[in-house]
């Protein structure tokens, strides 16, 4: 199928040192260097005109290999999907592709530029909402926003105002001077998206960006994001709502087991089928749910 690229790796477990030499914030040890097997090369230089280029990008956790050799290329002005099952490996991509955790090895550039050996640069272009990272919750919704403007180096007068049209952007202005520990998991959600948001960056990287968001808050932003999209923005979305995907995003990565499986344009990955089934054709993992005959009532 023209576009889509199937993966080509099949290889065994990994280790190596970050791009800078130092050690990773793995949580278990590493297993020996001698009992493992190096990353293939690259397969092809980083996209210099891409918004995101990942190249080769290895994580493991000990024994657990989360990405391995993983390249994905994120068209300027795309409204890219990231999908996978649980555990394919999403958070740590976005996590590795945003400077937030340190690859074990590959690239990422962001529009030509090396994230790893020039962050300040990189991240200055970049809006990002990760996930499951905690924020400064003691803070109200305004002080959060206006805190992550004020860290980007914009001028007051410009933060208030901006902080003030993404509060109702996010329906969030009754509640800016709630403390965000009394936020509920949508308006959370929302208060990270506006932050990360407040600096008019170039791409924006969103890991479950509508995860607990309810319906009308989610098409609100959805609206926000295309008109973002529009302007010539790029937004990179994990998400597991295939539909939502579908309908959203011009471009999308099925990522399994920390591999690319397929990318490319929405047409060109779901071919003939729905997202979803081509999503199954390609992951698997379907299974009958056999010995839970306890839970039937009657
Ligand atoms: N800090 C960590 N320590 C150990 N293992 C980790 C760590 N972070 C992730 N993993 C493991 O790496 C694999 C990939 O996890 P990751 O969170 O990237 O998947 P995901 O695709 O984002 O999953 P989900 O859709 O469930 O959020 C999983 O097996 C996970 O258990």
């Amino acid at each position: 199928m023209p576009g889509v690229r199937l993966s080509v790796y099949v290889v065994a477990m990994t280790h190596q040192t970050g791009p800078g030499g130092g050690p990773t914030p793995d949580r278990a040890p590493a297993a020996p260097s001698d009992t493992v097997t190096p990353a293939p090369p690259p397969t092809s230089p980083p996209d210099p005109d891409a918004a995101l280029s990942l190249r080769g990008l290895w994580k493991r956790f000990g024994q657990k290999i989360a990405v391995r050799a993983l390249d994905l290329d994120v068209p300027v002005g795309s409204f890219y999907g990231l999908v996978g099952p649980n555990g394919a490996g999403k958070t740590t991509t976005l996590s590795m592709a945003t400077g937030l955790l340190r690859p074990d090895g590959g690239t990422v550039h962001v529009r030509g530029t090396d994230l790893w050996a020039h962050p300040d640069q990189a991240k200055a272009t970049l809006g990002i909402l990760p996930d499951g990272v905690r924020l400064f919750d003691r803070l109200t919704g305004l002080q959060l926003v206006t805190y992550a403007g004020l860290l980007r180096g914009m001028d007051r007068d410009t933060v208030a105002e901006r902080a003030q049209s993404l509060l109702v952007a996010m329906d969030l202005a009754a509640d800016a001077h709630t403390y965000v520990v009394d936020y509920s998991a949508g308006m959370t959600k929302k208060i990270a998206l506006a932050s990360a948001m407040i600096h008019a960056p170039r791409t924006l990287v969103l890991d479950e960006p509508f995860e607990a968001v309810d319906p009308v808050s989610a098409a609100n932003i959805r609206d926000i994001l295309a008109d973002y999209v529009a302007g010539g923005g790029t937004v990179i979305v994990s998400s597991h709502v295939m539909d939502l995907v579908q309908r959203m995003c011009d471009h999308v990565a099925i990522v399994g087991a920390g591999q690319v499986l397929a990318a490319g344009t929405i047409d060109e990955v779901r071919g003939e089928q729905t997202l979803e089934d081509r999503f199954v054709d390609l992951v698997g993992g379907r299974t009958r749910a056999e010995g839970l005959e306890w839970l039937r009532t009657s």
